[in-house]
Order: structure tokens, then sequence, then C-alpha cells
């Protein structure tokens, strides 16, 4: 079986697994080739051309898996939901929903809405050989704050707002974009993805506190309605929530570089880990990354896995022959 398979799921395995958050992206120039004259959540609806780009690192990095070219809003589009992603912006909506009307007004996902997935996630099997194929998702939080702030926020005030002001509207909101995130899950796992990742990119800018009270358990309502593949569960900036998010029910609990994962090794104890180079390292120069991910390997044998990644995505400006040198010395590290 695949080593990326295997240490999700606590087994020995020859070497550690590497893959990238991000991987496929702006940092190859082969992508912006690919992409040119597309606008990006066009090119998601096109099977052969998100299996040309998922493809993309795996040829040239040589990494354990691959994720599934998509996007964390690509359902709430399908659904209906007006907005596009912008260029060096993200997500913007074009009715940013705070109130109960909005949220009842809200479409559901059907499965037959994005149907150009399981057809890309189909193509991409009969690639992908012993290379695992990643699903992936946005959680309830992290949606829902680009719903309600209508873009990307640094403070998620209005979404908080709504959160601690309306409770039972949050509630009703979280509740039905955990239902769209599960149909897209399970689109991706009945087409054939091997393990999925729950985004949770902001949930960092919550207490640990109010993660239990407000999103845990729509986190977990996802996470519980996906069995047969391991599920990973990642934030930035989570390092004080690592145990609430390994108590929404993931195998794999995703680590930013914030944590070191020796100690997070002992907030979550029994977890498999993954990450957390600091993306910026890959701007330093190379003998400054050896020994950075020489550091990443020892602190992540603490756990009873280790999945070697960055502790965030890829960043565009990066140097793609750094990530070849990383997935090298991670494959031929000593154990
Ligand atoms: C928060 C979030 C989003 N999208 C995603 C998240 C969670 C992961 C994270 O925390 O980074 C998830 C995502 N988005 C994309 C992937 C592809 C798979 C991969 O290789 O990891 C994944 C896993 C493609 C993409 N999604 C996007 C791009 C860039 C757009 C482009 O290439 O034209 C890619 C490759 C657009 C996007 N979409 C989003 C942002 C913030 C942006 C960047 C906007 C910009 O800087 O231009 C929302």
């Amino acid at each position: 079986m695949n080593t990326f398979l295997r240490a999700c799921r606590g087994e020995p395995v020859p070497h550690t697994p590497v893959w990238f958050m991000r991987q496929a992206g702006r940092s190859l120039p082969e992508y912006r080739k690919v992409r040119e004259g597309i606008p990006m959540l066009e090119s998601c609806r096109r099977p052969e051309l998100v299996c040309e780009i998922t493809l993309q690192p795996v040829r040239r990095h040589n990494v354990d898996a691959a994720i599934l070219f998509s996007d964390i809003v690509v359902p709430l589009a399908a659904a209906g939901i007006d907005l596009d992603i912008k260029p060096g912006v993200g997500p913007v909506v074009e009715e940013p929903v705070r109130d109960a009307a909005a949220v009842a007004a809200l479409p559901e996902l059907t499965p037959d809405r994005v149907d150009y997935v399981a057809e890309a996630v189909r193509l991409l099997r009969a690639e992908l050989g012993d290379t695992a194929l990643i699903g992936f998702a946005g959680a309830p939080f992290t949606l829902a704050s680009y719903l309600v702030e209508g873009g990307p926020s640094r403070t998620h005030a209005r979404t908080k707002a709504l959160m601690y002001g309306a409770p039972d509207v949050w509630h009703a909101l979280c509740a039905k974009l955990a239902a769209m995130t599960r149909t897209f899950l399970r689109v991706q796992v009945d087409a054939g993805v091997q393990a999925v990742q729950l985004f949770d990119s902001w949930a960092g800018a919550l207490s640990e506190a109010d993660y239990r009270r407000y999103v845990l358990p729509h986190s977990r309502s996802v996470l519980e309605a996906i069995t047969g593949v391991p599920r990973i569960h990642f934030g930035v900036g989570t390092g004080e929530l690592l145990p609430a998010m390994a108590d929404a029910g993931p195998e794999v609990v995703g680590v930013d570089w914030r944590t070191p994962l020796r100690e997070a090794a002992k907030r979550v104890p029994g977890r498999v880990l993954q990450g957390n180079l600091d993306p910026c390292v890959l701007f330093a120069p190379p003998e400054v990354v050896a020994v950075e991910v020489s550091r990443v390997l020892e602190e992540g044998r603490s756990a009873p896995g280790h999945v070697f990644n960055l502790g965030h995505g890829v960043l565009p400006e990066t140097d793609p022959d750094a990530l070849t040198r990383v997935v090298e010395l991670v494959h031929t590290a000593q154990r």
C-alpha cells in the first residue's frame, strides 16, 4: 500500500511520506501556462484540466500523495451561491449571509451538481498508480467566514458577531454548510479519493471554549459521516485547538509551524501528525532548509505516525526546485 496511506493509519513505513498543501498552483510554471485565460472556478469544472493540474506536482516532485485540484468554495458555487475567486484576493461573495432570512434562503448541494468533480477523481485514479489521491473540503467555520464577511477577513469580526449575537442563526448556518460539505466529500470518496482533508484554515481565530461550543459539533458531523478513508483535520494557528480538533474525530491532525511536532504529540496523544515546515523556510539557502527538514522529521518521531508537509500552503513565489529537494531529503532521511 502507498506510504502516505500507511502512515495515516499509524502503520510502519519505509520512509516518511510527504506532500504539500497547495502543491498544485502558482509556484509551478506549467500550472500558470495551462491556467492562462481560464478563471479559477471555471478551471475546477473541467475534469481533464483538473486531472492535468493535480498531476503536475506529482510528476515534478515525486510526492507520495496528490491533492485534487479544486477549492473550498467550489461546493458553495455549485449549489448556486453567487461567488467568485478573485486573483490575489480569494473568494468574494456577492450577497453576504448575515441574518436568519439569508441562512434560510441558502440552497442545498445535490451530488449531481458536482459530477465534474467525480469525473476528475475517476480520471485521476486511472492515472495515479501507487500515488494516493487526497480529496478535501472546507470546514463549516472557514466556509461561514467567507459567506458572512463576503470575502477574506483578518479579524473575522462579522462572523464572530453573528456567532455570539445570534447563536441560533449561527448554528443553522453551520448545519447547512456541514450538509453541503458532507455531500461534497461523499461524492469524492464514492468516486475514489483515498483520504480526505478537512480545511478549517481560519479556526485559529477562536478560543478553545468557543471552538468547542460553536464549531466542533459541526465539524464532527462532517468527519463522522466520512468512513472508510483516513481523515485529516487542519487549521492555521490552531496550537491551542489541537485537542479539540482531534475530538472532532480525524485519524490525522495537521499542525502549522508555530507548534513543534513534539509538543503537538503531547497535546493529541495517539494521533498521527501532519506538518509542519514553515513555508517561508523554502526561501532560505538549501543548507538551512536541510537542517529544518531534519528537525521536523526528528520531532515527527514523537507521534505514532508522521506525514511530512508544510505548516500551511506553498507560497506562489516558492522556487519549485526547493520543494523537489525537500521530497528527496524526506525520502532519503535515516530513520
Ligand atoms: C482558505 C482556502 C481557500 N481555498 C482553500 C483553502 C484552504 C487551504 C488554505 O488554508 O490555504 C483550499 C484549496 N484551494 C486550492 C487547493 C488546491 C489543492 C492543493 O494543491 O493544495 C486547495 C486545497 C486551489 C487554489 N485556490 C485558489 C488558488 C489560486 C488561484 C489561481 O491560481 O489563480 C489555487 C491554486 C484561490 C483561493 N482560494 C482561497 C484562497 C485564500 C485563494 C487564494 C487567492 C489568491 O491569492 O489569489 C480559499
